[in-house]
């Protein structure tokens, strides 16, 4: 870790929207697990962000509405730190970033405690023996369904092609619910997105990738009950 990461690394472990479990807490005994509202001092929906690098999403959404929590989630302090930074910066109180690995999700979280999530941008993990790292794989889904409530949300914004059709090929094999998917948001001047800001957010990753001509993709998903 390079000096400037580590300082800012450092700095993010004081700043009081963000949360870091230890090892042993994020495997048992989390003090938030079914505590989330009481984190942010009222019952409004908790909406999380899996992967969400710098939390351009997670602030962004927290901005337009203020009515619900957003907790952006990353293995990456580092990276977030610019998120959590605006956050206090803007005097945001609805939004707060969780330093753990998502395959932990399911012991930080209480089932049914999660209204929505949304994937932006993972890491697509094309390669066969990736397949488990792939944030839409049916392990991940397990444990997104565990904490959702029942009729709770995923969005999946991506660029990758090989993501979105591996993603909506498995939903529609598993029989969950496609309630939006679209190939291109961008492409079609009169496409209106029936999700807000699907469009006005725009990550860094989904601006690397769009200057590099990829298409931006979108899924939203509801896993069906057991
Ligand atoms: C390609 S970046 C996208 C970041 C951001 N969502 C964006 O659009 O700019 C993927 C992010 O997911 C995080 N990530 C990938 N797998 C993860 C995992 N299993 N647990 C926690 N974070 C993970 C990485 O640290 C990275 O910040």
């Amino acid at each position: 870790m390079g000096k400037n990461k580590a300082a800012r690394f450092r700095e993010n472990t004081i700043l009081p929207n963000v949360v870091q479990p230890t090892r042993e807490e994020a495997i048992q005994n989390f003090p938030h697990k079914g505590k989330w509202n009481a984190f942010f001092g009222n019952d409004n929906p908790i909406v999380l962000e899996l992967g969400c690098g710098k939390g351009e999403y997670s602030v962004g959404l927290a901005k337009a509405f203020p009515d619900k929590n957003f907790i952006g989630v990353d293995i990456k302090g580092a990276r977030f730190w610019f998120g959590a930074k605006e956050a206090i910066q803007d005097d945001l109180k609805n939004v707060a970033f969780l330093r753990t690995q998502i395959e932990l999700i399911d012991n930080l979280f209480a089932e049914q405690e999660v209204s929505e999530i949304w994937i932006t941008f993972p890491d697509p993990q094309i390669k066969y023996r990736r397949t488990k790292h792939r944030l839409t794989n049916p392990e991940f889904l397990e444990k997104y369904r565990h904490i959702l409530k029942p009729d709770g949300i995923i969005h999946l914004k991506t660029d990758s092609e090989y993501l979105h059709g591996y993603t909506l090929g498995l939903l529609q094999g598993l029989g969950h619910e496609i309630l939006t998917a679209h190939h291109d948001i961008y492409g079609a001047a009169e496409y209106q997105p029936d999700t807000p800001l699907l469009k006005d957010i725009r990550t860094y990753y989904e601006e690397l990738f769009s200057s590099k001509g990829k298409t931006i993709t979108y899924i939203k998903f509801r896993l069906k009950n057991e």
